[in-house]
């Protein structure tokens, strides 16, 4: 194990009855890293993030986040990690402002703190004019990044993204991918799963799952090569099904 280490998966086997979502897989992942999960649907991308993030036990397997046990410490990971999907992140009918509120008061940022910090947020996204406007009349792309920075509020050592960019154009896409790039800069190491090949292109390595198991880690640049391949579109589709 390499000192910087900040995920560890040895062995995850999840099993739905007789189906087995995730056969065995295991993978670091290092400390400020873009680490891309990628699988066609159904792969088992969303069935492993929500053990890594202790929403959910794994059938068997050898499990450490931010140097805390899957089993027996899931408090101390959820203090320890953001998540953000395309389904779970703001409330639509509160304001921005509230929003931000509501989970810098989940993760106990005393209110002073959190009011300094939504000021900088809402400077740095742009967003001032839209402090007391509610989420459901947002574009999808503010949305998005106003989901980010709030699973991020916490200054958490990992952010777990599901998906993040589903449903928006590239330009809003590549300009998402800012912030990401922002927050692994910080130290914050992002695990991200997308179905877009060109964000693929964008992460430091990349695990690619075909029906529950890891068929290939590796930076996007060796997979290229080693699949003989011009982009992650072409490696994707050598792989997954
Ligand atoms: N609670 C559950 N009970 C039974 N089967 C499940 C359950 N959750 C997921 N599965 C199955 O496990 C497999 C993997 O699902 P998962 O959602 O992890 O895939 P995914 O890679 O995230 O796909 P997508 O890209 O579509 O989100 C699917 O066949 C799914 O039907």
């Amino acid at each position: 194990m390499k000192a910087d280490t900040i995920i560890t998966v040895k062995n995850l086997v999840k099993k739905f009855g007789a189906f087995t979502a995730n056969d065995n897989l295991t993978f670091d992942v290092y400390k400020g890293e873009i680490f891309g999960f990628l699988g066609a649907n159904g792969a088992g991308k969303t069935t492993a993030i929500r053990i890594l993030c202790g929403l959910s036990t794994p059938t068997s397997g050898d499990i450490k986040i931010a140097g805390y046990d899957i089993y027996r410490e899931t408090e101390k990971i959820k203090k320890n990690i953001g998540y953000m999907s395309q389904k779970f992140s703001l409330y639509e009918d509160l304001t921005v402002s509230e929003n931000i509120r509501l989970y810098a008061g989940i993760y106990g940022i005393p209110s002073k703190k959190a009011k300094e910090k939504e000021a900088e947020l809402l400077e740095k996204l742009e967003m001032e004019s839209a402090r007391k406007k509610l989420i459901a009349g947002l574009p999808l792309g503010w949305k998005q990044k106003l989901a980010f920075s709030v699973a991020i509020f916490h200054e958490p050592k990992i952010v777990f993204l599901d998906e993040p960019t589903g449903g928006v154009d590239p330009v809003t896409r590549r300009k998402f991918w800012d912030l990401i790039y922002e927050a692994s800069n910080n130290g914050i190491t992002v695990f991200v799963t997308t179905h877009y090949m060109d964000e693929a292109e964008y992460c430091n390595r990349v695990s690619i799952m075909d029906a529950g198991k890891i068929e290939a880690l590796d930076t996007p640049g060796k997979l290229k090569e080693r699949y003989n391949a011009k982009n992650m579109d072409e490696v994707f589709l050598k792989i997954a099904r």
